[in-house]
């Protein structure tokens, strides 16, 4: 039995890696391509500017300060692979005024072409216990971490939606997988992300523009450096449990999400589990992931009324351990080709 349960897996996964490209977006081409970076001078945003330039795009650069901006410019052109590749800086705040926003965007495409991907990177957190945060400090959070994605995103859609073709980025957190002690302000701000992007996506798939959310795990910028040094210490001890990542390492993921469509893009082990237990409704873009994301929850599910039951094990149970058998030969495979 257990045998023809092993093959009936084997042949299902085979079957399942021939027909996956067939759902998978085509790949957008970063040569030559126009990206719009929020928050593009510093950390996260500055090594996915980076990475983006790296492989033939043409950059803007948005953040407030000009100084940093200037700074991050001549930092990403020395990545020039041509030498027609331009980077573009433009100081706007992003969670201002839509109109400021909107003018802004409509330059740099004046400039440098319609938009083909949009990265919202641009954003601040702030960690302390709920009584302790200024209560006008979740307003500013949700301004600058939700309105400040939104304003960019409602900017560039028009365009998308004329030429049928697109990427927008959303730079959540695993704090916007997660809430956590002492992120009562920001959690919120990054989970805001999330209910944008799903519904964002349903209604801008039929003109082949894709959406991606990005969770990273703490990551050494100087966002991160700033943060740290007010986080309570329970904050500092959850978060570290993921792990501290370096930008460019980060931004590799999200470019490589971005640039196939993957709705979720995470980065390592802890955040690949993270987003199958918290999959909720997401999109899925790849048949495999789905069933990853099934074989998680069974298991979530099955841990909780016990994996085994002594009776004959119920077809769910009988399926979900088949679509754990296969989770774990293709989690097996995805963690061998990292
Ligand atoms: N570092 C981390 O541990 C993690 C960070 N993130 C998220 O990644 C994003 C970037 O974080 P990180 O790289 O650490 O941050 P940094 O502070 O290093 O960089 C933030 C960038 O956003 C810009 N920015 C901030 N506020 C505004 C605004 N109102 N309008 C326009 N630009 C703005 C900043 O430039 P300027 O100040 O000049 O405007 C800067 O370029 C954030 O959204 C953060 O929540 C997610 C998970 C982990
Ligand atoms: C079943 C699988 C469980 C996997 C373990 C996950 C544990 C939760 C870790 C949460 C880390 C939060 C980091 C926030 C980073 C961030 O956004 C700020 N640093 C902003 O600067």
């Amino acid at each position: 039995m257990l045998l023809v349960v092993a093959a009936f897996v084997v042949a299902f996964v085979l079957l399942l890696y021939m027909i996956s490209p067939l759902i998978s977006p085509k790949p957008l081409k970063l040569n030559g391509a126009h990206v719009v970076v929020t928050g593009g001078s510093s950390g996260i945003g500055k090594a996915i500017a980076v990475e983006c330039y790296r492989q033939g795009a043409f950059i803007t650069l948005v953040a407030r300060d000009e100084a940093k901006l200037l700074q991050a410019k001549k930092e990403v052109e020395k990545f020039a692979i041509n030498d027609k590749q331009v980077v573009v800086c433009t100081s706007v705040d992003v969670s201002s005024d839509y109109h400021e926003v909107e003018s802004v965007l409509k330059q740099a495409q004046e400039k440098l072409g319609p938009v083909d991907m949009l990265v919202n990177c641009a954003g601040t957190s702030l960690s302390g216990k709920f009584e302790d945060v200024e209560v006008d400090n979740f307003r500013k959070l949700m301004e600058v971490n939700y309105l400040g994605s939104v304003y960019p995103t409602r900017a560039v859609i028009t365009t998308m939606k004329e030429r049928r073709m697109g990427r927008i980025m959303f730079v959540s957190s695993q704090a916007g997988q997660i809430g956590l002690f002492g992120y009562t302000a920001y959690s919120p701000s990054k989970f805001a992300l999330r209910g944008l992007a799903e519904s964002l996506q349903m209604e801008i798939k039929p003109y082949n523009i894709y959406v991606t959310v990005a969770y990273p795990p703490d990551t050494d910028t100087p966002g991160l450096a700033e943060e740290n040094r007010t986080k309570p210490l329970e904050t500092k001890l959850i978060s570290e449990t993921s792990g501290v990542c370096q930008p460019d390492q980060v931004a590799k993921v999200i470019v490589r999400d971005a640039v196939q469509g993957n709705f979720n893009s995470s980065v390592g082990p802890d955040g690949y589990m993270l987003a199958a237990v918290t999959c909720g409704m997401s999109p899925v873009t790849s048949i495999t992931e789905g069933l990853q994301q099934d074989a998680f929850v069974q298991l979530y599910d099955r841990q909780r009324d016990s994996l085994f039951s002594c009776s004959w094990p119920s077809i769910k149970t009988v399926f979900g351990v088949a679509a754990l058998g296969a989770a774990s030969l293709t989690i097996g495979a995805y963690l061998a080709q990292k």
